[in-house]
């Protein structure tokens, strides 16, 4: 089988008495979208912090294409690949759409912030720039203010100050929230081709859009994965029925 692009292998993390994370064990595969659902408290955001490398797991390994990442800090993760967009907007709503994806280059390269004319005018860090905007769909929006976007076009822009850096897996932490039915399907179609450029670790609360999209879907309850399978594998799953989505439901 082909090397997993993202590996959790036996991570726990306790916080006083409380276990966050149980013995966690998940990867992310070239290609696919995998969901981490859960009730509110379950667990989702510290998983996805201990990834990252905000936090340091108790116990347990994260691999990054076959690389061990746990000792790294966050900017050498994402250096080494791994993309990030967040629940609360990093952007700068002041600057225009081009200069913010710019800022996003020119900190991946972990420079001094400099003069924006100077800036500007490297050709490298403009076309990467430019090339993100160009994937995402934003490239004629690029001299609009990012305060004048919609919250679904500012979605697309925080994925592409990801892509500037170029990753080779991205961790999305609820990139629907906040959208309404038309901003999310298109942020839905744009997920949709994005997997393809690289792996997308979801974190998200819209259960139409987890199982429209997702490839696979883990279950997280009290820090513990319950599941892991395809759509069809967790509707029908037991104990994710009586557990987490009520026996009465059906996802
Ligand atoms: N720094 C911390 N110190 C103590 N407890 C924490 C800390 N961070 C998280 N917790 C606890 O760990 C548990 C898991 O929280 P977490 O935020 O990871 O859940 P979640 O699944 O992301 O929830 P939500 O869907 O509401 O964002 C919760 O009981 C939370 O109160």
């Amino acid at each position: 089988m082909t090397e997993p692009a993202l590996a959790v292998d036996g991570v726990t993390k306790s916080f006083g008495g409380l276990i966050a994370s149980k013995d966690i064990s998940l990867d992310l595969r070239p290609g696919e979208i995998h969901a981490l659902i859960g009730p509110n408290g379950a667990g989702k955001s510290t998983l996805i912090a201990q990834i990252a490398g905000g936090l340091r797991p108790d116990t347990g390994r994260i691999w990054l294409e076959g690389r061990d990442v746990t000792g790294l800090p966050t900017a050498e993760r994402a250096r080494l690949g791994m993309g990030r967009t967040f629940q609360i907007s990093s952007l700068a709503m002041e600057f225009t759409v081009l200069q913010n994806a710019v800022l996003g280059a020119l900190g991946q390269r972990g420079r001094v912030f400099r003069f924006w004319r100077p800036v500007m005018r490297e050709s490298d860090l403009l076309s990467r720039a430019e090339a993100a905007l160009e994937q995402v769909g934003l490239a004629e929006f690029r001299a609009v203010r990012t305060g004048d976007l919609s919250h679904g076009q500012r979605r697309q822009l925080e994925v592409a100050v990801a892509l500037t850096l170029e990753p080779h897996v991205f961790l999305m932490d609820e990139p629907m929230a906040g959208l309404g039915a038309e901003a999310s399907r298109q942020l839905m179609g744009f997920l949709d081709r994005l997997r393809d450029r690289a792996p997308i670790l979801l974190v998200e609360h819209d259960m139409d859009a987890v199982f429209a999209l997702a490839d696979r879907i883990s279950v997280l309850v009290y820090g513990e994965i319950i599941a892991t399978g395809t759509a069809d594998e967790i509707r029908a799953d037991p104990r994710v029925r009586s557990v987490y989505l009520g026996a009465e439901s059906t996802p």
